[in-house]
């Protein structure tokens, strides 16, 4: 496994000054080591196995560009409960549904804490976004509500590839369906499309990015300063973009500007701006929590994040494995075909007559799981799982990606896109089968999963129906790039591009 140091050194940086760096920190790294290495017997208690740490930054060398691919090598060697360094931070690697079942259900409560990053103090203020699971009813019980938002916006995805498709030009389907997810969840969110004179995308990327990398000062703090990678100067900038942003929306709303009230439901937005500056602990006298700005500006950017990009990511991987595999492309047609006929679009009533989509989708989650480390996990107290010791504050990131390419649990065909192995295998996405977890599980597990099904389903299902797909310049299906390319979420290195031929009779 090629090891990469590109992601964690600055390339600006100067030779001169980067063999004085390496000296200083030589001379540092050998006397801290001398006083404090790392141990795997603490005080007679096992940890569990992993790499040799080196001084100072630990195991951070061998994680590389594509960490999630980097932690399923080592876990082959070290096995599925692995112990490794981030800087000082004694971190847990999971690499099978066993082990995952052990943290996050056995252990859940000790390990339902996140750790306090940069990304976390610049963009939520140090953490005010916290109270997730408070909302998490929210995503799910409003699933129904937005669904003419969904048919409106799908119906004019639909109809844009329609125009591309006659004129007989190439569609980059990536930007295409990471668009209509923009507009559907700026509705769900906000109560209206995003303003077209910012560049939102740019920055909810760039955020999702910040928020991915093994950022070293949250490993090796006293590195921090120094901004060695350049993330400080990224996270100030673009945390700044994106609170302004937010604060123009919050006085908007004040000011009664862009804010349409009539709708059948209440915007997420809505919600939390109706509770500015009141208690969040009414019937706590002694430590009244005021929910303030900032509280608002924290959620908005955690909810953007989590929900902008994952659905997109996931839809364009599944298309990009029906392109790669005709043989699935042509079955889903066919169940779509015998369920809603080529006389009309897809209804949402006809989803759960899908099965096949369903399995579909299960296969693409298996191979690229959104959050392949899901997002970390911190221990609030020392535990023993399994008869190792974990320390307090260990970080815990269960590998998704591994799990599902594991072929003593997916047998030898497990790197290949079959979704026919769901056909006898009862597997929900819920996170009752540890084997296939895309969405967590336990108390901080994705609230926003039934909203993302849906999504998912209904624009699968529709592209898939109304359109036959081919790829461009005749590239031959083996021929796809399938690069990814590592941040909070995983989506493809590269934009899918893609040409198609309108196949409804109407
Ligand atoms: C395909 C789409 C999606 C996938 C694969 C996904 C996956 C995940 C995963 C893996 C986590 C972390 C679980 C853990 O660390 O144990 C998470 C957390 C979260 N997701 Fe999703 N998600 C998706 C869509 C959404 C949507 C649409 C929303 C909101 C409407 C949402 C809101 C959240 C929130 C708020 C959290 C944080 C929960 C917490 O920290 O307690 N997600 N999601």
């Amino acid at each position: 496994m090629a090891i990469s140091y590109c992601d964690w050194l600055p390339s600006q940086m100067s030779s001169s000054t980067l063999t004085l760096l390496f000296v200083l920190l030589g001379t540092l790294c050998s006397f801290i080591y001398f006083f404090s290495s790392p141990n795997r017997n603490k005080n007679g208690r096992k940890l569990p196995p992993g790499p040799a740490p080196l001084p100072i930054i630990g195991n951070i060398h061998m994680l590389g560009n594509l960490p999630h691919q980097s932690l399923h090598y080592l876990a082959k060697k070290y096995g599925p409960i692995m112990s490794i360094m981030l800087g000082k931070v004694p971190t847990i690697v999971v690499s099978s549904p066993e082990a995952a079942e052990l943290f996050l259900k056995v252990h859940d409560v000790v390990f339902a804490s996140r750790p306090k990053v940069q990304s976390a103090k610049y963009f939520t203020y140090g953490g005010k976004a916290l109270a997730f699971t408070q909302y998490g009813s929210y995503c799910a019980s409003k699933v129904e509500c937005f669904a003419p938002i969904r048919k409106s916006d799908v119906g004019l995805l639909v109809e844009s590839v329609r125009k591309v498709a006659a004129v007989g030009e190439t569609i980059n389907l990536s930007l295409a369906v990471a668009k209509v997810l923009e507009e559907m969840m700026s509705k769900v969110l906000f109560g209206r499309s995003m303003d077209d004179k910012i560049d939102f995308k740019l920055l909810v990327d760039e955020a999702l990015h910040l928020s991915g990398v093994f950022n070293l000062s949250d490993y090796v703090p006293f590195l921090a300063p120094l901004d060695l990678q350049g993330y400080t100067r990224r996270l100030k900038k673009a945390s700044s973009g994106l609170h302004e942003f937010f604060d123009k929306m919050i006085d908007e709303y004040q000011q009664g500007i862009n804010m349409d009230d009539q709708k059948p439901y209440r915007s997420f937005f809505q919600l939390m701006v109706s509770m500015l500056d009141t208690p969040i602990n009414p019937n706590n006298e002694d430590q009244p929590y005021i929910f303030g700005r900032e509280n608002i500006k924290a959620i908005m950017v955690d909810m953007v994040a989590a929900s902008f990009d994952t659905t997109s990511t996931t839809i364009e991987w599944t298309f990009t494995e029906l392109l790669k595999h005709p043989r699935v492309m042509v079955a889903l047609q066919k169940e779509l075909e015998i369920v809603v006929g080529r006389n009309r679009m897809v209804e949402e009533s006809d989803l759960p007559k899908l099965a096949y989509l369903d399995m579909v989708i299960k296969e693409s989650f298996r191979l690229h799981p959104v959050a392949p480390l899901l997002i970390p996990h911190e221990s609030t107290e020392d535990v023993t799982v399994n008869r190792y010791f974990i320390p307090k504050k260990s970080r815990l990131l269960v590998n998704t990606w591994s799990m599902g390419r594991n072929p003593k649990i997916w047998s030898s065909n497990a790197e290949e896109f079959f979704p026919e192995r769901f056909k006898d295998r009862k597997i929900d996405l819920r996170g009752h089968d540890f084997e296939l977890i895309p969405f967590g599980t336990g108390r901080r597990g994705c609230p926003g999963m039934q909203l993302a099904l849906v999504n998912m389903r209904i624009i699968l299902a529709q592209l898939a129906h109304c359109f036959d797909w081919e790829l461009p310049g005749g590239m031959l299906p083996n021929e796809l790039d399938m690069t990814e390319k590592f941040s909070l979420s995983l989506p493809r290195a590269n934009r899918l591009l893609v040409k198609s031929t309108y196949r409804l009779i109407a």
